[in-house]
């Protein structure tokens, strides 16, 4: 756990980047510090490996107040992660990810073998460790950042906006594999970001900071989007935030049936058109196979016969959210979105209407915005499916 108590800096001209600062980054949790430019996260995150010392308060690793510890000694058990990786440029890339396990000099062998292991782990080709850091791609310099920060297995790690500069679809990519691989990892991470879906995507809880070193709300990323603390953070989160809730809302909250679904070998007299006609075919095993249009089964025939429309993206009800739902109903040839288990097999059908009301009801439960509170509004919030299938 890192504690931040009432944490001010003011630097030398007088600019305020830290106005009494006090939030917790849970052990094994992803906290991400966001906000305006110039708002204080790369001071608030650089005063925990002590780059920056505060003018005002304390930061604590696990209890233990971070001036105790010699910057040297304190940073070997902190990863650190920062844009455009701010690898060496001579050095190959083993020798980058190498970087930690040399200072403590561990024998080339275990801390190259290291390297290796790691590389992979970052899903870069072993290929690429005899090259230079300008001989690969800025993703793949981003990569070897996070590699050469996990080098010495700390276990706190800082990211100051490590895929920031990288494309979107790059991005995206180094998004989910972090994610992985803290899934694996349980790091203690603060991440700073600019981007509030960046923050959304990858916190477990987020901190908004304001011009003035100010923290406005620091909560989970649903009741962020659900109740930002005040008008600063509604603007910052921007005019859709009702799109994003959805990504919180589990598909499981919508009603799914069984209208319009049968067997492939339905015969043609015992399809009852139903109100628009769609009908969802499934084989022995509830495996969806395809949409029939109205009309579309040849008199005397079975469902089977009719020219079959693919089911198009699919949502899993266990785990995907109902955004994921939405999607899959808008792209759906019957406007219905198809709900399966993970097997791939049919739990039921939602129209836009099903999902709807169960977007309306998941928003009636979010209760009206509690007054500016840097501390997390609750504990016992559930966390509800993030990421899941493509929206
Ligand atoms: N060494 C310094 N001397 C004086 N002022 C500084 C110094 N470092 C940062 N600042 C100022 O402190 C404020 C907070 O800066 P900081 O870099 O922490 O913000 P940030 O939220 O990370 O911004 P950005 O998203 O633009 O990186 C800014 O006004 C900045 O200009």
């Amino acid at each position: 756990m890192i504690t931040f108590e009432g944490v001010s800096k003011t630097y030398p001209d007088g600019t305020v980047a830290l106005d009494d600062v006090s939030l917790e980054c849970r052990t094994g949790e992803i906290t991400v510090f966001v906000g305006t430019s110039g708002g204080g996260k790369t001071t608030a995150l650089r005063t925990i490996n002590r780059m920056v010392e505060p003018t005002g308060g304390r930061v604590l690793i696990d209890g233990a107040d971070v001036r105790d510890s010699r910057p040297a000694e304190l940073r070997r058990g902190i990863g650190y992660v920062i844009q455009h990786a701010g690898l060496f440029p001579h050095r190959t890339i083993e020798d980058n990810i190498a970087t930690v396990p040399y200072l403590l000099r561990w024998n080339k062998k275990k801390a190259r073998d290291t390297a290796r292991e790691l590389m992979e782990r970052v899903g870069l080709d072993a290929s690429m460790a005899k090259r230079y850091p300008f001989q690969l791609s800025g993703g793949q310099q981003q990569r070897v950042g996070v590699a050469r920060a996990l080098a010495a297995d700390p276990p706190v790690m800082l990211m100051d906006e490590p895929f920031s500069a990288v494309d979107p679809v790059v991005r995206a990519e180094l998004q989910d594999e972090f994610l992985r691989l803290q899934a694996e990892l349980h790091k203690t991470i603060v991440f700073v970001t600019h981007d509030i879906d960046e923050a959304i995507k990858l916190g477990d809880r987020v901190a908004v900071f304001k011009t003035g070193g100010k923290l406005v709300q620091f909560d989970t990323p649903e009741n962020v989007l659900a109740r930002p603390a005040d008008d600063f953070v509604a603007e910052f989160i921007g005019y859709d935030r009702g799109i994003r809730r959805l990504w919180f809302i589990p598909a499981s909250e919508a009603p799914l049936s069984d209208r319009g679904v049968l067997p492939a070998d339905t015969p043609a007299d015992r399809i009852r058109a139903d109100d628009d006609g769609w009908t969802l075919a499934v084989d022995g095993s509830r495996r969806p196979l395809g949409w029939a249009a109205p009309g579309a089964v040849p008199s005397g025939g079975t469902l089977a016969d009719a020219p079959l429309k693919p089911v198009g993206p699919t949502f899993t009800v266990a785990r995907d959210s109902i955004r994921a739902a939405l999607n899959a109903a808008i792209l759906s040839p019957s406007g219905r979105a198809v709900g399966v288990d993970d097997d791939g097999r049919l739990v039921g059908v939602a129209d836009q209407h099903d999902l709807s009301a169960a977007i309306t009801r998941a928003g009636a439960d979010a209760e009206p915005a509690p007054a500016v509170d840097a501390k997390p509004a609750s504990d016992d919030v559930e966390p509800a499916p993030k990421g899941g299938a493509a929206g």
